[in-house]
């Protein structure tokens, strides 16, 4: 059985997991791992359905609504024996039989989960408990992508896994951090009472090929704008802290903590601190020095300072980011190029 990373009353002796039903272990069963992604046509999910993809023993089923994933970032999957596409919403209850679920469905950018705040939650809350009671039913082990979000605007530096946060119940960022909280909670509430075999990643903030351009996140806004010759918009003050990890480092965090023997939560992310103003001119000077940087509004309760202690990844995962900042900057704007159709000057 699981032990567990961390916080609070956890260490509550647990049920057994459950059994996986008779269909699974009789007219469908096959060697094969079956694998559901939910938000797999997603930036983060598209490139763990590659790295499953990858192992032949995986069959992987991706299920996604298509409000911020995309069929493009899946094409070199389509049709190919071992892969299955659903156009489904999590908040609907689904029934496939599988062996594991990576949870990943829910929009991540703030301009996104803020725009319908009601499905937000509703995403991150019944679509948590629809997957929490597929898990149960199928006798499947289940991962879910928290968010770095659930330490609101810490006032502790940098997070540990043990900080409960410093959460606005009531702010315009509460439809997803609060989400994802509850999500916790379900996770928790479902391996205590009924024995669920559980993971819970807290992401930190990811970048990489195939962010939708105007994703609105700070690193996919930076790049678009260097590359299309417009002022990096740095939100005030400018000062406020992030860390940002490459997503091939996330990817391979999420498949350790899926395959290891802790439920988490554990935080995945890179520890490199960099101030957005910083970054601005991290930008400028690797893809276009004579863009400007212009410092803008900012949005409310938007956290001064983010950085994750990744103590628990490194001992319990063998996990550590490999990927700097300079490294993957250029990875991403090779790809932003590609789709902007803006070529490297000679
Ligand atoms: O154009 C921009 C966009 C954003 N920013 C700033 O950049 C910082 C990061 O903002 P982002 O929108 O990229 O992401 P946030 O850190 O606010 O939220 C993210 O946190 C972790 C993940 O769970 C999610 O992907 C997302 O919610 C903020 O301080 C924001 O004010 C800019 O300075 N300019």
């Amino acid at each position: 059985m699981a032990t567990e990373a961390a916080n609070g009353n956890n260490d509550v002796v647990v049920k057994k997991p459950p059994t996986p039903s008779p269909l699974r272990n009789s007219k469908f069963f096959q060697s094969n791992l079956r694998i559901l992604v939910t938000g797999g046509a997603g930036f983060i999910g598209s490139h763990l359905v590659d790295k499953l993809m990858e192992n032949e023993k995986n069959e992987v089923i991706v299920v996604d609504n298509f409000f911020t994933g995309s069929k493009d970032n899946l094409k070199k999957w389509i049709g190919h024996p071992r892969f299955e596409l659903i156009r489904h919403d999590i908040t609907e209850p689904l029934l496939v039989e599988v062996d594991q679920i990576y949870h990943l469905a829910c929009p991540a950018s703030p301009i996104f989960y803020k725009h319908n705040p009601v499905k937000t939650i509703k995403t991150n809350v019944m679509g948590t408990m629809n997957m929490l009671g597929l898990a149960k039913r199928v006798g499947a082990r289940i991962l879910l992508t928290s968010t770095s979000e659930v330490y609101g605007d810490p006032l502790e530096h940098p997070q540990k896994e043990e900080y409960w946060g410093n959460v606005n119940p009531i702010g315009v960022r509460s439809c997803y951090d609060e989400g994802k909280r509850v999500a916790e909670t379900l996770m928790f509430d479902y391996h205590r009472q009924h024995g669920l075999e559980i993971r819970i990643a807290r992401i930190f903030n990811t970048y990489g090929p195939r962010m939708n351009i105007d994703d609105g996140r700070v690193v996919s806004n930076f790049i678009a704008q260097a590359l299309r010759g417009e002022s990096l918009t740095v939100q005030s003050p400018g000062t406020q802290t992030r860390s940002f990890c490459y997503v091939s480092d996330m990817v391979d965090g999420l498949i350790r903590l899926m395959e290891g023997d802790n439920t988490g939560p554990i935080n995945i992310g890179n520890p490199g601190e960099f101030t957005m103003m910083e970054l601005a001119e991290i930008v400028k000077e690797l893809i276009e020095p004579s863009v400007s940087i212009e410092v803008v509004e900012n949005t409310p309760d938007d956290p001064r300072q983010r950085k994750p202690d990744i103590s628990k990844a490194k001992q319990l995962l063998g996990w550590e980011p490999k990927i700097t900042l300079r490294q993957g900057l250029p990875l991403m704007e090779e790809d932003f190029r590609q789709r902007l159709g803006v070529h490297k000057k000679a």
